[in-house]
Parts: C-alpha cells; structure tokens; sequence
C-alpha cells in the first residue's frame, strides 16, 4: 500500500528530523539520489554519463538547493553541468558554492533569454537532461513567467526534484504553466501530487527516497491499493461455500429505456466473484437472456432476499426510479447507489430517511454527479470527497482519473489510473456491479469501492490493450483482471 501525506505533515516531520541531523546532510542525501537517478537516465538514453550536458533550473529555495548539489555531485562524474539561476540574489548559498566548487557553470535566466549563442546561454538548448529545481513543497499556483518560459525551451528529458514545478503539491490542481517531467525524485514520503490528476501525469515514475522522515509521519492522509492489497481483500469461494453463502447480489438498474444498464451491471456483479446474482425491474428479458444464471424478476417485491444492492444506472428519475431507490435504501443491507440514484438522492433529501441508520451505503457520483449531491467540488477533490462521505454518512467514490474514495471515518483512497479507455459508455455501470459483489460478500465498504476501482481500471487495461474498448468487454476481462492478481485459493 503507498502511503500518502499532504505537504504541512511532511514539512512538520521533517522539521524534527532536522532538528537532529548535522546542518545540509538532508538536502545532500536528497540531492545525492537525484544525482543518482539523472546518471541512470543518461546512462539509458545516451549510453554514457561522463561527457553529458545537465542544466540545471534553479529557483529560490531548498528545491533549487537539492538541484545545485545534485550538479555537484554529478560534476564529480565527468558530466558538464550548467545552473540557470532564477533568483541570483536568493539562490541557495552552499549549493551554488558546492556547485562551483565542483566546476560547474552558473548562467541567469536573463542570459538565456537574451539568446546569445556562446555555450552558457545555450545551456538549455545543449542540455542531454535539465534537472528542475525550480520549486518543490512550497509551490503555489502555475510557474511564474520567468520560470514558465525558460521551460518553454526545455527540449532534453526533465527530472523533476521533489515533483514538477508548477503543480500544487496538496490538490494535484494544474492552474497554469509547469514541468512535465521523465520522472521525479521525491524525498521522504508520497505527495498528494504524486496521485492525484492532473498533476500525477505530470511526474512520470516517481522515486521516493528514504531521508529518515516515516518515524515521525504517524496514519497517512491517504493511501493508494497495490494489487498485494487488492488480492488479500478479494472474495474467494471457501470449501464450505455454496451460492447462497458468498453474498447475494440483487442489481435494481437498467430499464425498458436503458435496458443495456441492466446488462452491464449485471455483467459486472456477475464476473466479480461466484455465488448468485439476482435482477430486479424491467430490463429483466433482457438480463435473462445475457445472463441464463441470473435469477431475473419484474419487480424488487418478488426479487427475494440479497446480501447487497446495486441501484441506479439507467434507472431514469421518473416516479418508479424514485420508489426503486427508497425500497433499496429500506431494504437493510448495504448499498451502492450510482448514476440516477445519486441524482434521485441529490434532488430528493427525503429519500435519505427510508435508509436504516448504519447501513453501509457507497455512493459513486462523477463530477457533475457530485456537484448536485455536494456543490461544486473546487481544486481539492480529497478535501471535498471527505466532506460529502461525512456528510451523507456514505463511502463517497470521486470517479476520473484519479478515482478519489472517502469514509465517513475519514479514511482516503486514491486510484490514479495514466489510463483514459475506461473513459467509455457504460463504464460506470461495470463499476458499480463490481461493488455490488464485493459489498454483498462482506467486503469493507471502503476497501470494496477501492478493489473495485482497482479491478475495473485493470479490467479496462486488458480490454483495451492499446485500442478502444467497449465497457462490455471491460466487464468481460474481468476474470483475467483477477487472474493476473493471483490471489491464493
Ligand atoms: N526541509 C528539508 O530538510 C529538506 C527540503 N528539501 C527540499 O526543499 C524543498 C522545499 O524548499 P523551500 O521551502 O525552500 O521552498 P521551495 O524551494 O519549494 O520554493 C522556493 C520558492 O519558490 C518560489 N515559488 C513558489 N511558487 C512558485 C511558482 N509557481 N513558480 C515559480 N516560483 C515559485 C517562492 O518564492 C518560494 O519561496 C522541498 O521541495 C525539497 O526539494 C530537500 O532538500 C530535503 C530536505
Ligand atoms: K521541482
């Protein structure tokens, strides 16, 4: 699991670990691995290291300290080594001595900028790859414009120290000109911005290097599933089990007027784990015919009992919709609620009363979703996603690119996916059948949102595998999303 803190619990921890260690030695250990990481990337990209060209963008602060030691140490290995100085008069004063010390060049921005074509000015131009030490954890808004056009001319590979300059560290929001970096060497521990979109596709691999700061960090703000945590979470059928034993999914989505809904839905629940689905409503023909297994009824009072409902997608918001909600929110078992049964919830606040108190209920709206269930949902998708999960006591799960997931506990997951195919129709509706089972099984509500966020994005991956794909064969790759997992029967 990778654990993820925000920026004022990484500078508090780090202010005691400082206040511990000799003067520099942490910014040097920071450096020395950023150095490490840029000789590995000549190394791949050039096949050798001495003889290369780094330029280094140097802001005003420790992050442009990290770059200019990281140019020292890189200087030692034969590699010619130019600082552009954003802020001569705040430049950080033992890294550009460091970097000096070692024969390394120093140029201002200004220089660059005039274009003179002697060998400093044309640092950037000459560079095999810039290092970008413009600005790390105390970054606010887009690059400044100084900083953003001496970017503009950046054409080498750029290692981003800490993360790419020009994103906030906390929301991940990319508000105006910043890097887009091969990969970032990040000190310490995970930033929001790692995870979280837009800026995630920003960092390229992330490299996160030990400086002594976990001891001092405490529970993480968020965290983000590895396939380990998803394999240890996944229902498997027991010896003992039969189908009625692994949890019951009922599926009230779909209709004479989506009956696809229904289908997809169900596809979804049905392909996420063994044991029985049951369907509820119009589209029952329909499902029956897809899904012979499926035991399919015209209404919720003939479904019979299940252990989870999934409800909403296709459902429409007419009177009918309106009453398939209530009745699942009554019926006391866990819910995960999508699409129209969000904005039946949004439109509807008396809908909220035929829920039993305690009954998990996942909701999983997307941004426009969200916005009608909670108000607009602003740059920091975490801090707004924990706000709506306390607020309707639900599991909130943000979709996009990164698939944001709150409790009412307070608890975070983050699902970053680089991936856009399961930006398709239908999609959504995969998504919540695949809740549904893992809800209906027993599984934790945050941890089934989060597994089935997990799921669904590999799902898509091998669907896809590098062309469209339809979310019917995202369902269908379901399965093999769970075999590459190998999780142990
Ligand atoms: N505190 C420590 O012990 C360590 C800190 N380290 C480094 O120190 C960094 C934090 O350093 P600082 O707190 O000095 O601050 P930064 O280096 O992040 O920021 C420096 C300055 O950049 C300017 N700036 C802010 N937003 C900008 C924007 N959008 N465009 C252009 N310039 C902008 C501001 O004037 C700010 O003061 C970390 O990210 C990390 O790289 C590492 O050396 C590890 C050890
Ligand atoms: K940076």
């Amino acid at each position: 699991m990778r654990e993820v803190w925000t920026t004022g619990r990484i500078r508090a921890a780090e202010d005691v670990v400082l206040a511990r260690t000799q003067p520099g030695a942490l910014m040097r250990r920071a450096a020395f691995a950023v150095s490490v990481h840029a000789a590995r990337m000549l190394r791949e990209r050039s096949g050798r290291v001495a003889g290369c060209r780094v330029a280094l963008l140097v802001g005003a602060g420790n992050n442009g300290g990290d770059a200019l030691w990281a140019g020292a140490f890189l200087r030692r290995r034969g590699v010619g080594v130019t600082a552009v100085l954003l802020a001569p008069d705040k430049t950080h004063t033992e890294g550009l001595a460091a970097l000096r010390r070692a024969g390394g060049r120093v140029v201002t921005a200004a220089d660059v900028s005039s274009e003179r074509s002697d060998g400093d000015s044309n640092a950037l131009a000459t560079a095999d790859l810039v290092i970008d030490g413009i600005v790390g954890l105390a970054a606010r808004g887009g690059l400044r414009p100084d900083a953003a056009a001496l970017v503009e001319r950046v054409t080498a590979p750029i290692i981003a120290v800490d993360l790419p300059s020009g994103v906030d560290p906390d929301t991940g929001a990319v508000t105006g000109p910043a890097v887009a970096a091969a990969a970032t060497v990040t000190f310490g521990a995970y930033k929001p911005l790692h995870v979280l979109a837009p800026a995630a596709s920003r960092c390229g691999e992330v490299h996160l290097i030990d400086i002594g700061l976990r001891p001092e960090l405490g529970e993480p703000d968020f965290r983000v599933l590895d396939p380990g945590d998803v394999a240890a979470r996944l229902p498997l059928p027991k010896p003992a089990d039969d189908k009625y034993t692994q949890g019951v999914v009922g599926v009230a989505a779909g209709g004479s007027t989506y009956p696809g809904a229904a289908v997809l839905t169900t596809s979804g629940a049905v392909l996420t784990k063994s044991g029985m689905v049951r369907y509820a409503g119009s589209a029952a023909d329909v499902v029956r015919a897809r899904w012979p297994e499926v035991i399919a009824t015209g209404s919720l009072s003939d479904a019979g009992r299940v252990q989870a409902w999934v409800t909403g997608p296709g459902l429409g918001t007419a009177s009918g919709a309106r009453e398939t909600v209530r009745e699942v929110l009554a019926a006391d078992v866990p819910v995960i609620a999508d699409a129209d049964a969000v904005n039946l919830l949004a439109a509807h606040p008396d809908l909220w009363d035929a829920r039993e108190p305690g009954t998990p209920l996942v909701l999983t709206p997307h941004e426009r979703e969200f916005a009608r269930l909670a108000g607009d949902i602003g740059d920091d998708h975490v801090a707004a996603v924990v706000a709506a999960a306390k607020r309707c006591d639900a599991v909130v799960l943000l979709k996009g690119h990164s698939t944001v997931i709150a409790d009412q506990d307070g608890r975070v997951l983050v699902h970053y996916t680089g991936r856009a195919w399961p930006a398709t129709a239908g999609s959504g509706d995969v998504l919540s059948g695949i809740i549904g089972a893992l809800l209906a099984a027993g599984v934790e509500p945050l941890f089934a949102a989060g597994c089935a966020a997990w799921l669904h994005d590999s799902a898509a991956a091998i669907a896809a595998s590098g062309a469209p794909t339809p979310a019917s064969l995202i369902a269908e790759a379901i399965p093999a999303a769970i075999r590459a997992l190998e999780p142990k029967t």
